[in-house]
């Protein structure tokens, strides 16, 4: 399904009609047009109820859906919030490489441009199994939907530092010389737009870079139309049919929830129309996407949605989705507890330090804005530590600690170290310590690619459903405003209020998958191949 043959993915195992289409549903349920893809989907869940006694009593349920996905792969622009840093530049760089299909000389020998680290650009997933061999059959994730192919984003964005892309390439010194050369003319031409600075929100060493700056250090309803005039103008100058904003700019101090400033979208509405100072810029940013209809999505820690944006982004039918970019030491984090924990090894301690010398890591040397990656950091394990009973007692949790530091001499070359404290039989114990060196910024840029493109693929599914107790939604709807789908991408997910925070990592790409496979018709993959058991 996507617009590209899978050369450009550097997929070679299968086989693409010349739509570029890698497979097609052969159901009753399945229906095909031009315009969209039609399909009913059972889904099947287990209600559970205590009886009398306290037993629990599971009864399956079964919820019909309609899905429509608009097989119209639209033209897409990405703006980032924060174009021209570390992650900006690199994401861009790797896109126009990808693009030209760049290869560069390096130290190892020549390197050629691919999206390695992209979950939707570099994984697959299982479609089945062959029927004549039983073997399973793969195919590129990317392939599952009619999607964006990134190669295909127009870029664009703001940034408080005025640099064109090519100098603020070189600022971040994190691509190779050899292939920096090769894109730095088309860099150069790429200048961020003027942003809004409201200095109190990131750390005081930033100021020196401010210096391409929209009028007014508070928030105000004029900035929001600014910024919303940016994206209209974006939109029409580069002939677009969507746009997807996405913050990667500095980590804010988280903002101060209070009643009657952002608790409710009306009361942020009259705060940023009084100059409020709690309003932060990535809210600002957040209300004017969400007012001009296009998604947003914060790479970032910080609160940005305060209760008062959720409810906005919900009132206008606006996608939002975040927070903060899972990339290295929290990706990691977050698959091992989830395999020490399911193993039945009781986790005891984690202990995790950090420390990096990019511009990142200089804004997180201010505590207000280390607080609020501790926060995204810290929170990773708490859903995989509740739900196992047996081992952890009610509200019993792990000791969790996080430094990072500001070291800048090893630039944006993150050093993780971590070290986990388990009990395991008989009082024994077991003492994981990891050294992981994330080259930051080549971890966060082919996540900033996946976000866009789902986050953009998300505007094309509508669904309707009628339960098994008969309520039926009548009219095709959207998902909701939040887009918990993008967890497994984020460190913080932002879920609707009241649904739960997943933060394994097993489930939160398996909720992707089988979400995207449902609005093709086909089961969830269970992985339990019986038939490979059940029959000598
Ligand atoms: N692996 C990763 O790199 C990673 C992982 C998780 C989260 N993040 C988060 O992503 C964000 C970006 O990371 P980075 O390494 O690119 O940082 P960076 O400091 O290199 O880039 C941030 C950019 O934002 C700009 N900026 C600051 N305030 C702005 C505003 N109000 N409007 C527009 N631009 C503004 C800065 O000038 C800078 O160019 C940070 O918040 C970081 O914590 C990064
Ligand atoms: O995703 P991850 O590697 O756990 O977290 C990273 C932190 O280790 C790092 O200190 C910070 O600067 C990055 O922005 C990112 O948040």
């Amino acid at each position: 399904m996507a617009p590209h043959a899978d050369s450009d993915t550097g997929y070679s195992g299968a086989n693409s009609n010349s739509k570029g289409e890698v497979f097609t549903v052969n159901s009753p349920n399945v229906v095909y047009s031009d315009s969209a893809i039609n399909s009913k989907y059972t889904y099947r869940t287990t209600s559970v109820e205590k009886d009398a006694s306290g037993k629990y009593v599971a009864t399956p349920k079964e919820t019909l859906y309609d899905f429509q996905v608009d097989r119209k792969v639209p033209k897409t622009g990405m703006m980032l919030v924060g174009w021209g840093g570390n992650n900006g530049t690199t994401v861009t760089a790797g896109i126009i490489a990808n693009k030209l299909g760049l290869t560069w000389d390096t130290r190892e020998g020549p390197r050629a441009a691919n999206y390695y680290g992209s979950v939707v650009m570099g994984s697959t997933i299982k479609l089945g199994t062959d029927a004549k061999t039983a073997e399973d059959v793969n195919i590129p994730l990317h392939s599952m939907l009619p999607m964006v192919h990134p190669n295909d984003l127009v870029i664009g964005g703001w940034d408080i530092s005025g640099m064109n892309l090519a100098e603020s390439m070189d600022r971040a010194a994190v691509l190779e010389p050899t292939l920096k050369n090769q894109v730095k003319k088309a860099m150069a031409a790429m200048i961020p737009l003027p942003s809004i600075y409201y200095p109190d929100f990131i750390a005081a060493n930033q100021n020196d870079r401010a210096d391409n700056l929209i009028d007014g250090r508070v928030a105000s309803e004029a900035h929001v139309e600014k910024i919303r005039k940016d994206i209209r103008d974006f939109k029409a100058d580069n002939d677009l049919d969507s746009v997807i904003i996405l913050w990667t700019a500095n980590t804010e101090r988280f903002a101060e929830l209070s009643e009657g400033v952002n608790d409710t979208a009306d009361n942020l509405l009259k705060s940023i129309k009084a100059n409020h100072t709690e309003v932060a810029p990535s809210t600002v940013f957040a209300v004017a996407s969400i007012l001009e209809g296009v998604p947003f999505i914060n790479g970032s820690p910080q609160n940005t949605f305060v209760p008062g944006c959720i409810e906005l982004a919900e009132r206008h039918g606006a996608f939002i989705g975040g927070d903060d970019f899972k990339s290295g030491q929290t990706k990691m984090k977050s698959a091992l507890v989830d395999f020490l924990i399911s193993a039945g090894i009781k986790l005891t301690s984690i202990a995790s330090y950090n420390h990096l010398g990019n511009n990142d890591g200089k804004n997180l040397s201010s505590h207000k804005q280390f607080r609020s990656k501790e926060i995204s950091k810290s929170n990773v394990v708490d859903d995989m530590v509740a739900a196992n009973t047996v081992l952890y007692k009610e509200g019993e949790h792990p000791d969790h600690t996080v430094v990072i530091k500001y070291m800048p001499a090893v630039g944006d070359n993150k050093r993780a170290l971590d070290e986990y404290y388990a009990e395991i039989f008989m009082g024994g114990h077991q003492t994981i310590s990891m050294f992981n060196v994330c080259e930051d910024s080549l971890l966060a840029s082919p996540l900033i690619i996946d976000l866009v493109l789902i986050g953009e693929m998300m505007t094309r599914i509508q669904w309707k459903a009628k339960s098994n107790d008969g309520v039926a939604t009548t009219e095709f709807k959207k998902f909701h405003s939040v887009l918990s789908i993008l967890s497994y991408m984020l460190k913080a997910p932002l879920t609707p209020p009241g649904a739960p925070v997943i933060n394994a990592l097993a489930k939160q790409r398996g909720a992707l998958v089988n979400i995207f496979r449902a609005c093709v018709g086909l089961e969830p993959e269970s992985d339990m191949t019986l038939e490979h058991k059940l029959y000598n």
